[in-house]
């Protein structure tokens, strides 16, 4: 399964960076961040309207390369992002599967003061530290690769560090889990990670199973304004849009496009 090809790649790649630095020269680097700015996320996301978080993205495993490395200019897609005024940025920072990198995150966040979102398969404290140093304000959680002990661990450790945390599920049973550990944000990615397929209804669904007070985000697919529309009619916060803005030309028109004001 696909899902444990990433986590192993993801092991790989995290011990070949701890042997250049380690977690407690990590820990230094996050001491000497000022504090600044932290949640400011989540309160935009608790406004009336629909928050976007763009992402960047050259790679995945269910397109392949996305945009060619030539045109993968990412500086100037994050100042479009800004000059949209989007709410977040989401930066893969996977290197075998999204040919991501942590030096894209740490670029982006420097010139912006946009929240970025670090997107990767966290499966160790060191990779949260490695966030905070790297200059992002919100961290992924994916429960399917986590136990309960370690979801509950790596949100208290983001909490310490000012970190927010969307909490990803795809299913009934994950949704229980993410509510269990006290999640503030609950995202649900529309693709299924076993076959690829999207499928809104599932999102929708399971809105319904994730108390009023959580904010929820929908991940993945989002394609024109009629998605956005029918998430918008389901109690959605705020949408994860990466592919659609990464292929569009003019990507400050497509994010006006998706919220309505064309
Ligand atoms: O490009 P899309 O279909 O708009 O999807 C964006 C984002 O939701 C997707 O990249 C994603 C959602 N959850 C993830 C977890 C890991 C890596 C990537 C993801």
């Amino acid at each position: 399964m696909i899902l444990d090809d990433l986590v192993n790649a993801t092991q790989q790649n995290m011990l070949k960076r701890r042997e250049k630095k380690s977690l407690n020269s990590l820990k230094k680097e996050v001491n000497n961040i000022p504090s600044s700015n932290t949640f400011s996320f989540e309160k935009n996301l608790n406004q009336s309207n629909i928050s976007i978080i763009a992402e960047i993205k050259q790679a995945s495993p269910s397109k392949g390369q996305i945009v060619s490395p030539e045109k993968f200019n990412y500086q100037q897609i994050a100042d479009d992002y800004k000059n949209a005024g989007v709410d977040a940025i989401s930066v893969l920072t996977e290197e075998s599967y999204f040919k991501g990198s942590l030096g894209i995150l740490t670029d982006v966040a420097a010139r912006n003061d946009i929240p970025t979102l670090r997107k990767d398969f966290i499966i160790d404290p060191y990779m949260i530290y490695e966030a905070k140093v790297a200059g992002a304000q919100i961290i992924l959680l994916i429960v399917a690769i986590l136990t309960d002990d370690k979801l509950g661990e790596y949100l208290s450790l983001a909490d310490k560090l000012g970190l927010s945390v969307i909490v990803e599920a795809h299913n009934d049973e994950e949704i229980k889990r993410a509510v269990s550990a006290r999640a503030r944000i609950i995202g649900v990615n529309n693709r299924n990670l076993k076959n690829f397929t999207v499928d809104f209804n599932n999102t929708i669904r399971l809105r319904k199973l994730v108390p009023a007070d959580i904010l929820f985000i929908s991940e993945s697919g989002i394609k024109n304004r009629t998605d956005v529309e029918t998430l918008e009619q389901n109690g959605v916060n705020g949408i994860l849009v990466g592919e659609t803005f990464m292929r569009a030309t003019d990507k400050i028109a497509k994010i006006n496009q998706l919220r309505g004001h064309e």
